[in-house]
């Protein structure tokens, strides 16, 4: 299907919510320690306002830089517990979302956004407590002519982002899991924070002697 120049993809399944509530409990740091340490966006994209957490099911957009007529096209392909994944080509030049795209994707259910690309409006996008990650802010404004796409494969920070994976971001920045290397993610990250759990004991131990 094609809306005028944004070609958009055939539906997609998502993972169930069952499965993304257990990721909800764990941080970006352990999960990617999980995965072999791979599968972590760059450095580059990190959180807007202190604090944001974000686990959904990404709806990967693609744009021209500096361009966001796919992402406001996006709006009508977002179900609940989506998460926009924009590939902006880290253009620094303009913002392709702001406070307005971000109440509007929370409104239609999705649980954020990450952008590899720029973003403004950081002040009413921290009030409004919608979790957006990009690689910087510029006041400069987006065209709006595309072309661009929805729903098929993206780049983000050196990770391919397939329609329907699972994207964890928190305050370290942003990590993708391929559905079918959940349970594998869930298995291994138990492992990986009892032992974290053994080494901050390990800490309290050596300040009780020190002490
Ligand atoms: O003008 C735009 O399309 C981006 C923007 O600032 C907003 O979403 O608030
Ligand atoms: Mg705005």
């Amino acid at each position: 299907m094609t809306q005028d120049n944004v070609r958009v993809a055939p539906a997609w399944d998502r993972p169930d919510q069952q499965v993304l509530q257990r990721f909800r409990e764990h941080s970006v740091a352990n999960l990617g320690d999980a995965l072999d340490r791979l599968n972590i966006v760059d450095g580059g994209i990190s959180p807007v306002w202190r604090g944001a957490k974000a686990v959904g099911t990404a709806l990967p957009v693609l744009t021209v830089a500096g361009d966001n007529k796919a992402v406001i096209a996006a709006l009508d392909h977002i179900r609940p517990g989506d998460i926009l994944v924009i590939n902006a080509f880290g253009y620094d030049g303009r913002a392709v979302i702001g406070d307005n795209l971000a109440q509007r994707f929370d409104v239609f259910g999705a649980v954020g956004a990450v952008v590899d690309g720029y973003v403004r409006d950081r002040a009413i996008i921290e009030k409004l407590g919608v979790p957006v990650f990009a690689r910087g802010l510029t006041p400069a404004g987006p065209f709006k002519n595309g072309p661009g796409t929805i729903g098929e494969p993206v780049a983000l920070g050196g990770v391919v982002v397939n329609p329907g994976d699972i994207v964890v971001a928190d305050d370290d920045g942003v990590i993708v899991i391929p559905p079918h290397r959940a349970e594998e993610a869930l298995t291994a990250v138990e492992a990986i924070v009892a032992r974290e759990a053994d080494l901050d004991a390990e800490v309290a131990e050596l300040r009780s002697r020190i002490a």
